[in-house]
């Protein structure tokens, strides 16, 4: 399948079952019915799943976005590329380098995280296909987020003519996506502003 990077990173839905209230399964398929344009399966932190159940779950959440042409990443965990037959890898500055990541899976759509300046100098950044900057604001999802970069961040990245396509993630919400966006961002990565919400389709449609 060929992706329109550009277009699926505009409302990009991350979540594991730690990340859930509720069935996993029933917030993205409420999600995608509103419209999120990507999910990445990040069965991470404090109350993640053992790695029988998160190959189960991951085969679950995959199917369901295969159902309804949802492009699906795996966040680090490189052993599941396979196995779920991803579209996309997410991976940080202490997961596998992007330069090995593009020679091991040449079609796959790969994604960074950089939040700072020293990042981006030691990445391989025509290795990847679009990059994570973050955090945007606070965020209680992430025990070991970096410092908040804010939307300065994604400025200087366009400053430096970096010209990737950028999703900001990191506290964003409603009230504060459309900053993101008009900083140079083409879409935002969210968590809790979807998982912990009453109404999804609100929160999405107005994201
Ligand atoms: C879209 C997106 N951007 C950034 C991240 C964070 O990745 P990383 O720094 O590797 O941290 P973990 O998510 O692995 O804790 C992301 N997952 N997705
Ligand atoms: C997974 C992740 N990465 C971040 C980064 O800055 O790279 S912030 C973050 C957590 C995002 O969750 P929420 O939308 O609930 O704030
Ligand atoms: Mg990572």
């Amino acid at each position: 399948m060929n992706w329109d990077i550009n277009r699926i990173l505009r409302k990009y839905l991350i979540m594991g079952s730690q990340n859930c209230e509720r069935v996993p399964e029933e917030i993205l398929l409420e999600a995608i019915d509103a419209g999120i344009t990507a999910f990445q399966f990040r069965e991470k932190g404090i109350g993640c799943l053992g790695d029988e159940e998160k190959l189960q779950l991951g085969l679950r959440l995959r199917a369901i976005c295969k159902e309804h042409h949802v492009p699906f990443f795996i966040n680090d965990d490189i052993q599941l590329v396979d196995q779920l037959d991803v579209d996309g890898i997410h991976v940080g500055q202490d997961d596998m380098p992007a330069d090995k990541l593009r020679r091991k899976y040449p079609d796959k759509m790969i994604g960074l995280s950089v939040s700072n300046d020293e990042e981006v100098k030691r990445s391989d950044l025509k290795s990847v296909d679009y990059l994570g900057a973050g955090p945007m604001f606070p965020t209680s999802s992430k025990a070991d987020a970096k410092p908040v970069a804010g939307i300065e961040w994604i400025k200087r990245l366009r400053d430096q003519k970096i010209d990737l396509p950028i999703v900001g993630i990191g506290g964003i919400n409603p009230e504060n996506a459309d900053a993101v966006l008009r900083a140079g961002a083409q879409g935002v990565a969210v968590i809790s502003a979807i998982t912990t919400c009453e109404n999804i389709k609100k929160v999405v449609k107005s994201l």
